[in-house]
């Protein structure tokens, strides 16, 4: 699914007043009613509700939401901040349409700050998609006293202050909401680390924006949806056999640290190859026997570390390389002998990533179009660099991946998979429950399994992250975010991908 700007949400906004047929304030009446109906179903009418508008659509939103909850029997106050002279026109509109029965209070400085009781619920309807410069002055003294207090906040479209596609400069105040209900589309903004404290939960409701509009803006900026990965998933052919879905090869593995091949395999198998090869150092190979006895293992002559390539590397179709190998220097010049002779598909991960990274000889013997990178934060500083901040750090992914002709996918919550074409998709599965050792393992275990089967570099990144995500949040159901662990992740693979062939 595509990610809009502001700009492009403005379009988007006009274009559906103009398609419909409908005026400005019907469509924002049709926004506050999709918020008031989330906002229902969370808090109950028991609840007291303050709503802090600003002087533009947000704040008309903020405006209809307190007309509508009141309907519904809430106890709302409305408080108006800044200047209402300068008020967008469907806000002007609304303010008048506010019941006599609703107080309403002006903040036009400091001096007219409110306290709020303990359990009332915040409405934040300060700022949306139309910030365009910091948030200071007043605005920002009521953003600050509501961070200050431990009040339940909900945003109306973005938490106010905060920029939807662009850094946010220092000075500006941001709220911190506990809740972001954005209309129609998420917002790039969500999808950044740096943003969790002011974003909080967020969720989307639909308001009828123009699907034409929608699918006719062009973008670079995505979000991967079950409906978006489903249809990549290619159904078996009745007479297939195991020589049709490849046979990957994994370099994984190093002494004290065979447990990483084991789980890059066994994510491997499940995400379906054909056969699977591990090379591993000599005292994994019972282990690797054992703990897997549906792949071929190649004891490496070195009993600890990787030290030498498969001699028939031509039967393997894509090389996943890197989890639990260890730096050093044997391996380190066998990661430089497969650069150099080898002209397979690469997943790159974990110690294959910072061998690369510490060696400029290596990174210019990295062939073009055929590589996909798998770093964690820490794994793409050192590949990359250190990036100020997160918008920051897309653009250099984006420019290593035009510069090498290669796939990123910078892993994390909303792991990123950025394109040579300059494309990014944030994935939507996972957990926190996946912040635990091996989980990445398994996901460079599943995109070879894709590779392997002939999926492109694109469409594996895109199913493996998904796959992999949608795995941990099935295994949330049994064994929850505190204890699991990469194994729970690769066993309920099958359930993920039984689950994604059911969307049509
Ligand atoms: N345009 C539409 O038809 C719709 C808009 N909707 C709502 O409207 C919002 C966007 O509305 P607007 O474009 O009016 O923008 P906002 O309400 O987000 O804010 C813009 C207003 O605030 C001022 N402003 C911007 N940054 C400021 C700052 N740092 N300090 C002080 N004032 C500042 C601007 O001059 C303008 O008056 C969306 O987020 C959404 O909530 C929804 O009602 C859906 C329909
Ligand atoms: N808080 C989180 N939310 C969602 N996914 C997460 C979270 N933390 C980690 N992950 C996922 O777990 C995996 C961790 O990979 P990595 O850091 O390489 O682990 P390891 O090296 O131990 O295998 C990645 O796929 C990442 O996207
Ligand atoms: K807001």
């Amino acid at each position: 699914m595509k990610l809009l700007t502001a700009a492009q949400t403005r379009e988007a906004d006009a274009f559906t007043i103009q398609e419909e047929g409908i005026s400005s304030t019907e469509l924002m009446e049709r926004a506050a009613k999709a918020f008031a109906g989330w906002f229902e179903n969370k808090f109950p009418p028991s609840e007291e509700v303050f709503v802090f508008c600003g002087p533009g659509n947000n704040g008309g939103d903020g405006l209809v939401v307190a007309r509508l909850l009141h309907q519904r029997h809430y106890k709302v106050q409305v408080l108006v901040v800044g200047d209402t002279q300068k008020a967008s026109a469907d806000f002007k509109v609304n303010l008048e349409q506010l019941p006599k029965e609703v107080p309403q209070n002006h903040i036009k400085s400091e001096a007219d700050l409110v306290r709020l009781p303990e359990k009332a619920c915040v409405i934040d309807a300060l700022f949306g998609t139309g910030l365009n410069r910091p948030v200071t002055g007043v605005y920002a003294k009521v953003i600050e006293q509501l961070n200050q207090y431990d009040n339940t906040i909900t945003s109306i479209d973005m938490p106010s202050g905060l920029y939807t596609d662009s850094q946010t400069p220092a000075e500006g105040a941001i709220i911190k909401a506990d809740y972001t209900i954005s209309f129609q589309l998420p917002k790039q903004a969500f999808f950044l680390s740096q943003h969790e404290v002011y974003v909080g939960e967020w969720h989307v409701v639909p308001i009828g924006l123009s699907e034409q509009f929608i699918s006719q803006t062009q973008t670079n900026l995505f979000f991967t949806t079950a409906k978006d990965v489903a249809h990549l998933l290619k159904p078996r052919k009745k007479f297939s056999h195991k020589g049709i879905y490849g046979h990957a090869l994994l370099l994984c593995g190093g002494f004290g640290k065979i447990g990483a091949a084991v789980l890059a395999a066994r994510g491997c198998l499940r995400a379906g190859v054909g056969l699977l090869t591990v090379q591993a150092p000599s005292a994994g190979y019972t282990v690797l026997q054992t703990a897997v006895p549906e792949a071929m293992t190649l004891a490496d002559k070195h009993r600890k570390h990787l030290s030498e390539l498969p001699q028939e590397m031509d039967k393997f179709n894509v090389i996943g390389v890197g989890p639990g190998l260890g730096t050093e220097r044997v391996t380190k010049s066998t990661i430089g002998q497969l650069l150099a002779t080898s002209s397979h598909p690469l997943v790159i991960d974990a110690d294959a990533i910072n061998i690369i990274s510490s060696s400029e000889k290596l990174k210019a013997q990295l062939k073009r179009n055929q590589l996909i990178f798998t770093p964690h934060p820490k794994e793409f500083e050192r590949l990359i660099g250190k990036s100020n901040n997160d918008y920051d750090r897309l653009k250099d992914m984006l420019e290593f991946c035009q510069e090498y002709d290669c796939y990123v996918v910078l892993k994390g919550n909303n792991t990123a998979l950025g394109t040579p074409d300059g494309e990014i998709y944030f994935n939507t599965t996972g957990n926190p429950g996946m912040a635990t050792g091996g989980t990445g393992d398994v996901l460079t275990g599943i995109i070879t399994g894709f590779v392997a089967q002939n999926y492109t570099l694109k469409e594996a990144c895109l199913l493996g992250v998904y796959l992999h995500g949608l795995a941990a949040d099935l295994a949330l159901n049994t064994v929850g975010e505190v204890s699991m662990t990469a194994s729970d992740v690769v066993d309920h693979l099958p359930q993920a991908i039984l689950q994604l062939q059911q969307v049509t």
